[in-house]
């Protein structure tokens, strides 16, 4: 594992963007199509604006990559509490990405149950013929969770399927589907981003030893790479 640590969100946002661009240049460059599994949470738009501007000029091209989300809220599909809202709003509408290229969670309003959801999520990625991610990118819960997969929680036990229904999450809302770890497990590389003190210890917890049970972000490596980037406050529990 590396740790990227820096001194504001600013400067976090903009080496990450510039590493996940690399990665992806170096995916197509070797004739790839990457698959990507991007995050939400309070770092996810100040990342997406990033990677949108730094896209021209990188010479990425966003169009020619499959576009996946760890986790999504069941919620209608028009609520801004969806996970991908910025994934599209900041980044992927901004690039053009593709719609045939961009695979989101069935909503709330779309589909009857959260189950059902995760069932059409699954087959579209099974349907996909995906063998493995490019680049996996996660917030960190201060509990330690990652995705939805929550500290003790059913659903993150589950290795027999790629992707789950989560009830009774602990963070708002409580219905949710996530991919599990048997999803993440092919990812060449994995980044986390996480900022602020409230992430410290969940970041400490996660580089050390002890039950993915206790903290969900021990389970999730990249087969390359697992990279950290973090801002000073996050990295205060490091020893
Ligand atoms: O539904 C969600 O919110 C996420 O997918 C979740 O895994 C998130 O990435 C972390 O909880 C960090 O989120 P914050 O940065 O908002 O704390």
């Amino acid at each position: 594992m590396t740790d990227r640590i820096h001194a504001d969100v600013d400067a976090l946002v903009a080496d990450a963007a510039s590493w996940f661009l690399g990665r992806l240049a170096a995916a197509q460059a070797a004739g790839r199509v990457p698959h990507v599994v991007l995050t939400g949470g309070s770092i996810a738009a100040p990342f997406h604006r990033e990677v949108a501007r730094a896209a021209a000029g990188s010479g990425v091209d966003l169009t020619r990559v499959e576009w996946w989300w760890g986790d999504e809220r069941f919620v209608p599909a028009d609520s801004p509490e969806r996970n991908c809202r910025s994934g599209l709003d900041d980044l992927l509408h901004v690039v053009g990405a593709p719609a045939e290229r961009v695979h989101v969670a069935a909503a709330s309003d779309a589909v009857e149950t959260v189950e059902e959801s995760a069932r059409r999520y699954q087959q579209q990625l099974r349907a996909s013929g995906v063998r493995e991610f490019e680049v996996a990118l996660f917030g960190l819960g201060p509990d330690g969770h990652v995705a939805s997969l929550f500290p003790h929680h059913p659903a993150a036990a589950i290795r027999d399927a790629l992707v789950v229904p989560v009830h009774d999450s602990p963070k708002p809302p409580p219905q949710r589907v996530s991919l599990t770890y048997e999803a993440f497990a092919a990812t060449r590389a994995v980044a986390f981003l996480a900022a602020g003190e409230g992430k410290a210890e969940a970041v400490a917890a996660a580089h050390g030893e002890g039950t993915w049970e206790e903290c969900p972000a021990r389970g999730v490596r990249g087969q390359d790479e697992t990279v950290w980037f973090l801002d000073a406050a996050a990295a205060s529990a490091l020893q």
